[in-house]
C-alpha cells in the first residue's frame, strides 16, 4: 500500500516545553488514521507542522514520498480548529469565495454540498446553520479542490449527539470514496468508531501505534455464569485463568495469554458444568489506552 505520509524524528519545542518529541509515523493510502491523546498531548502541534503552519524544531516528514512544498500541500485538505466563514453570506456564497481563493472550479461546489448533505440549505445564511452544519460546511470547503488526504482536528468537538453521529457517518463516507483521513481526537470512542489505525500521544511522545482492530487482541476476558455453587473456585482452578472478578451478576474471567474462551468452556464441560452464559469480551480501546498511558511514565 502506498505511503501517504512518513514522519521521521519530528520534534517541536516551545521554549523549554517539548510539545512533540521525536515522532516517527507512517500513514498509508486509504487509512482513517486517528491521533489519540488527551488535551495538550501534541496533536494540534503535529497537525500544524504537517500543514506547514508550525515550523518543526527538528525532524522531517514527506507527503507521497516528497518533501512538503506548497504544490504537495494542495493535495491535502484540512479543517483545523475554527474555520472562518462570513456569517451573513450563504453556505453557497462562502464556498464560492473559498473556491476562488483555492483556484478550483466552482463546478465542484455542488458535489461537495451534496456529499455533506447541505444542498437543501445552501442558500441560507451561514449564521443560521447549526454547529453540525457549520462543521459539515468546513469539511465541504476542505474538499473543494479534491484533495487526496483530509486532515480533521477534533471534528466533533462541541457538537450535540446528532451532530456527532452525522460527522462520523460523513467521515466514513469520505473514506469509502477512497480518501485518506488523518484526524485528531481525545475521544477513545470516536477513534474506535471511525478509524482503521491509530497512534496514541502522551505529552508529545508517541506511545502506541497500530490497527484499531488489534485493540481486541491480547488477554481475553470471558463473562461466565453457571448454576453451580462453587463456580468461582472452579474458574480459579483453570490453569488459563489470570483473575476472576464478580461484575453485573457474572464472573469476569481474565485469561492468560494464549488461552481462549473455548479452552475455559471445555475445562468446565469436563468438570460436568454447562455454562448458561459464556461470552468473550474483547479488551476495549479504553482499557488499552489507559494501560498505555500508565505504562508511558
Ligand atoms: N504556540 C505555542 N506556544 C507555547 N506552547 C504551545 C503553543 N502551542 C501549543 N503549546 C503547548 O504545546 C503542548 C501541546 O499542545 P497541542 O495543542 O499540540 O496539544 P493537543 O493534543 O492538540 O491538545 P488540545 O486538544 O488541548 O489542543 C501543550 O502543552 C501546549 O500548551
Amino acid at each position: 500500500m502506498e505511503t501517504v505520509l512518513s514522519i521521521k524524528g519530528l520534534t517541536k519545542n516551545f521554549g523549554r516545553l517539548c510539545a512533540v518529541n521525536q515522532m516517527n509515523l507512517e500513514v498509508k493510502q486509504g487509512q482513517v488514521f486517528g491521533m489519540l491523546g488527551p488535551n495538550g498531548s501534541g496533536k494540534t502541534t503535529t497537525l500544524g507542522m504537517l500543514m506547514g503552519v508550525v515550523n518543526p524544531t527538528a525532524g522531517e516528514f514527506s507527503w507521497f514520498g516528497e518533501a512538503p512544498t506548497s504544490g504537495i500541500r494542495k493535495k491535502i485538505g484540512a479543517v483545523l480548529e475554527h474555520p472562518i466563514f462570513y456569517p451573513y453570506l450563504s453556505g453557497q456564497k462562502n464556498l464560492e469565495l473559498n473556491a476562488m481563493i483555492k483556484e478550483c472550479p466552482a463546478s465542484n461546489i455542488a458535489n461537495v454540498l451534496d456529499l455533506v448533505e447541505l444542498t437543501a440549505r445552501r442558500d441560507d445564511k451561514y449564521k443560521t446553520y447549526s454547529l453540525g452544519m457549520k462543521q459539515r460546511l468546513a469539511i465541504a470547503s476542505a474538499l473543494l479542490n479534491e484533495p487526496t488526504v483530509l486532515i480533521l482536528d477534533e471534528p466533533t468537538n462541541g457538537l450535540d449527539p446528532m451532530g456527532i453521529a452525522e460527522i462520523r457517518e460523513l467521515i466514513k463516507k469520505i473514506a469509502a470514496n477512497g480518501k485518506t483521513i488523518i484526524l485528531a481526537s481525545h475521544l477513545l470512542d470516536e477513534v474506535q468508531k471511525v478509524c482503521t489505525h491509530f497512534a496514541v500521544l502522551k505529552k508529545g511522545n508517541l506511545v502506541h501505534t497500530g490497527p484499531v482492530d488489534d485493540v481486541g487482541k491480547g488477554a481475553e476476558t470471558v463473562e461466565v455464569q453457571a448454576d453451580v455453587p462453587n463456580l468461582s473456585d472452579m474458574l480459579l482452578d483453570f490453569s488459563g485463568t489470570a483473575s476472576v472478578n464478580r461484575e453485573n451478576g457474572y464472573f469476569q474471567v481474565t485469561l492468560r495469554d494464549d488461552f481462549h474462551s473455548k479452552d475455559l468452556n471445555r475445562f468446565l464441560f469436563d468438570k460436568g458444568v454447562v455454562a448458561n452464559h459464556l461470552v468473550t469480551k474483547k479488551k476495549s480501546l479504553e482499557k488499552m489506552f489507559l494501560e498505555i498511558l500508565s505504562e508511558a511514565h
